[in-house]
């Protein structure tokens, strides 16, 4: 099966990797010191269960790739205007698209059913660019577990001990094209269930990252750091009961309190990957992650007043650092 992976940083050079363990024909969509280094030395992911080198074909230019079967995109989301914009080539006429990332999916509430079915979110999709270049029917939804780092060009650093990437289509069903990338990934030794209902998944994710991202944003520390702060860590559950709550108005109960979901937390020795991005002076990702969820809160009537300051401080730290982009345009 011949699988591109756009956008190979941390978590994108981390499922390539596994990707190609597991017999599929890779190649890599990236640039810069990562793709020289690719192209030089090949792929190398250092995890739990040992160091995984591989050799995918990489380029800067999805043209030089071609057609493929199926497409992973695990860009941060202010760079998808540049996918959108730049991946056609890949595409065929039976090409399946995963997008593996966190946050609010521009195709949230596509096939989702009732009076929100179709609703367009333009603050992860301005100009519906994704929506045209990739389109509702060759998409699929994703979710990933996994604290990566690239700790230098070409060489990625997973810091979890377990590792999981969730699949599912849109409209709940359980297709053999997600099936069929999932049995690569496991074959890879990275767990990867396809999920009847991947809107949850995309919840129980985004529960760790609103609280866990705003507040190591401020602290500047791993997760497991700033966790062991009692008074952080009653904040810490205060915020993810609240994007439960987001979640459960919205249809999605995930099924799992603040204080559970944080405990599974309590060890991750791993900076959350916003806060890589401010320390490394990349766009941040704060308006999938952060404001997006919170004005579906809003709009759902639910009240989220720790999130609400943490998401406000969050704000401004991106902003103060010139790295608040909110893709639709609005000036701050
Ligand atoms: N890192 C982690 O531990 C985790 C991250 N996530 C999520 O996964 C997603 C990806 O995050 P992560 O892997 O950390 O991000 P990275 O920044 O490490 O990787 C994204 C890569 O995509 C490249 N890229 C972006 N646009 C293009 C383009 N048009 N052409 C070529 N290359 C491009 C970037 O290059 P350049 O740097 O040059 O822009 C970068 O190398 C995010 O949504 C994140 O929130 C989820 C779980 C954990
Ligand atoms: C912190 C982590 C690994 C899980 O919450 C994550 O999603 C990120 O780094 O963006």
């Amino acid at each position: 099966m011949k699988i591109c992976v756009f956008g190979a940083g941390a978590i994108g050079g981390h499922v390539a990797g596994r990707l190609a363990k597991g017999g599929a024909d890779v190649s890599l969509v990236l640039r810069g010191a990562n793709l020289a280094a690719i192209r030089e030395r090949g792929l190398e992911v250092r995890a739990g269960d040992g160091v995984h080198h591989s050799r995918p074909k990489a380029s800067a230019d999805p043209a030089e790739l071609g057609v493929q079967d199926a497409v992973i995109v695990t860009v941060k989301a202010p760079a998808l205007p540049s996918v959108a914009a730049s991946i056609a080539p890949l595409i065929g006429p039976n090409t399946a698209v995963a997008f593996v990332m966190n946050g609010i999916p521009w195709w949230y509430f596509d096939k989702h059913g009732g009076p929100m079915d179709g609703k367009r979110l333009p603050q992860v999709d301005p100009g519906n660019a994704l929506r045209d270049a990739v389109g509702v029917e060759r998409t699929i939804g994703g979710v990933v577990y996994s604290a990566c780092t690239v700790i230098e060009p070409g060489i990625v650093n997973v810091a979890s001990p377990t590792n999981r990437v969730i699949l599912g289509e849109l409209d709940g069903s359980i297709s053999p094209r997600a099936q069929a990338i999932a049995a690569l990934l496991e074959a890879g030794g990275m767990g990867c269930p396809v999920s009847d209902d991947i809107r949850k998944e995309v919840w129980g994710k985004l529960m760790g990252n609103l609280s866990g991202g705003p507040l190591c944003l401020l602290s500047r520390r791993t997760i497991a750091e700033t966790l062991s702060d009692p008074v952080v860590l009653a904040a810490a559950i205060r915020m993810t009961d609240e994007g439960g709550a987001i979640a459960a108005a919205l249809g999605r109960d995930v099924g799992m309190g603040g204080a559970d979901r944080v405990g599974r937390s309590l060890k991750t020795f791993h900076k959350p990957s916003i806060l890589q991005d401010l320390e490394l002076g990349r766009p941040m990702e704060v308006e999938a992650l952060f404001r997006l969820p919170l004005e579906l809160g809003r709009m759902a009537g639910v009240p989220t007043p720790t999130l609400d300051l943490a998401i406000a401080l969050a704000t401004h730290a991106a902003i103060a650092a010139g790295l608040y982009t909110p893709l639709e345009g609005k000036a701050v």
